[in-house]
């Protein structure tokens, strides 16, 4: 299953969870702590003449359950200034209590028989440590709500909004403003009394049962429960989005990586072969194809600037006879060998090129005729001083030419074609050079099948 998959299941069974779960929070989710005469809890009475020395002339309170009721007899009396009978439900032992908080609301269904207003107050007693003790009840807040019970017994509810704490109470036991507060988180013990009015009497209070009614889970800590849980689903959602991101971005990265070197590859390739074709392979020297772009632009440098630019051609002589006596490969290594020797010999910016065959090509970039001569000059004597392979001993002849103004560039090689030449016709193993405008040489002189020089 894909992420994006995974999160529109998510959503969804999250979106029907919510769903559910507000409605049910709605229609249902109830809970009930239902309290009677058989629920289990200990029950007891008490009046304001309880603790008196003498109780005679006091209020006095009895208990009479009967079936699922609490009856409460009371006969009240006026002795005490504020006269009760109170019936009390003990739900746990302080300082634990249960806890009400969760409840919203309380309903008791009770009858009640007796002279004057009959009027009863409910009281739910809170434990807090701050000031309550666990042995004197007196000090548990007194969360109280009065009312009329309906004639015949009817059911009263009650929302824990109109619960009030009584003002004697909070200032009989200097309770601080911010603890001041109706609370029902831990509730020890809660009672029915008679107090709050003084009709003097016999006086009975049926309690069929109390009913605290809530929620399982209240709406507001639902409301916060699913949005935390959407919080939570949709930071996995951008945590997941992002690290999916991240994961195609190193993707692409290694794959621009990848083009790049291929590119690179491809570029290094592009240039070893143009490289390759511009060289000759067996000598490592430049070949026609590679210095024709120089030569032009040096000729064109030449005809702008007014500078010289002069050509040698060379020439191995009677090199077919060294092929012939000492075989191809000794030739190879003597043209190599031939090529390596001009090579050092000239300076940047001038180009030796392999012509074709066993013709090599000089070009002197700002050097007069003399100097390209003289150059040449050295070259041939030098091509004579080496040992060549096989303990041979080889000569060259060299034609020489600089650039007229104005002259094509046809002209110019034929000029130095022309040279070499005539160094051939007259003798090889010599430097011949010749100045533009000088004459040219009707055409090469056909070599003798024996190899020996006709001079013309
Ligand atoms: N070993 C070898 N021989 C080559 C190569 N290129 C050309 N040659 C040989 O060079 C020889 C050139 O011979 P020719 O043009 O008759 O001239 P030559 O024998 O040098 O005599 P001259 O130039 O007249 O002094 C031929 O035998 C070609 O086969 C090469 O790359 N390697």
């Amino acid at each position: 299953m894909s992420l994006s998959a995974f999160h529109r299941l998510g959503m969804l069974v999250m979106l029907l969870l919510s769903v559910g779960l507000l409605a049910w929070q709605t229609w249902g989710m109830d809970r009930v702590l239902y309290i009677d005469a058989r629920s289990g809890y200990p029950i007891s009475v008490v009046s304001d003449g309880d603790g008196q020395k003498d109780p005679t002339g006091y209020s006095r309170a009895s208990y009479h359950p009967d079936g699922h009721r609490m009856r409460m007899n009371c006969t009240l009396t006026t002795r005490y200034d504020w006269p009760y009978c109170e019936l009390d439900v003990t739900l746990a032992k302080a300082p634990d209590g249960i806890d009400l908080a969760d409840y919203d609301r309380v309903e008791i269904k009770l009858d009640y028989q007796g002279p004057g207003r009959r009027q009863v107050r409910f009281v739910a007693r809170n434990f807090d440590p701050a000031y309550s003790k666990v042995e004197t009840p007196e000090t548990w807040k007194n969360n109280l709500v009065s009312f009329t019970p309906k004639a015949g017994g009817e059911e009263v509810s009650i929302p824990f909004d109109l619960f009030s704490v009584a003002e004697w109470w909070l200032d009989d036991h200097h309770i601080p403003l911010l603890q001041s507060a109706v609370d029902l988180h831990r509730v020890p013990m809660i009672s029915l009394t008679t107090a709050g009015f003084k009709e003097p009497g016999e006086h009975q209070i049926s309690i069929d049962y109390i009913a605290f009614h809530g929620k399982w889970i209240s709406r507001e800590k639902l409301a916060t429960l699913l949005v935390l849980c959407w919080i939570l689903l949709s930071a996995i959602a951008l945590i997941q989005d992002q690290a999916r991101l991240n994961q195609s971005l190193s993707e692409s990265r290694q794959r621009e990586h990848a083009l790049r070197d291929l590119a690179d590859t491809l570029h290094l390739e592009k240039i070893q072969i143009s490289e390759q074709a511009q060289r000759d392979p067996l000598t490592g020297i430049r070949n026609r194809a590679g210095v024709l772009e120089e030569l032009l632009r040096a000729s064109e440098h030449a005809r702008h600037s007014g500078k010289p630019l002069a050509m040698v051609f060379v020439d191995i002589d009677h090199f077919k006879e060294v092929n012939d006596t000492h075989g191809h490969e000794v030739g190879d290594m003597v043209l190599k060998q031939f090529a390596q020797l001009l090579g050092t010999q000239i300076r940047s910016g001038d180009y030796l090129v392999r012509w074709g065959g066993e013709e090599l090509v000089l070009f002197f970039p700002n050097a007069a005729l003399d100097t390209a001569t003289s150059r040449a000059e050295r070259m041939r004597q030098s091509v004579t001083e080496v040992i060549w392979p096989a303990g041979m001993r080889i000569t060259a002849s060299f034609g020489v030419t600089v650039m007229g103004m104005d002259e094509q560039i046809s002209q110019f090689i034929r000029r130095a074609d022309d040279a070499l030449y005539e160094a051939k016709r007259t003798g090889r193993n010599r430097v011949v050079s010749k100045a533009p405008g000088d004459s040219m040489s009707v055409g090469r002189t056909p070599k003798t099948t024996d190899g020996e020089d006709q001079e013309t």
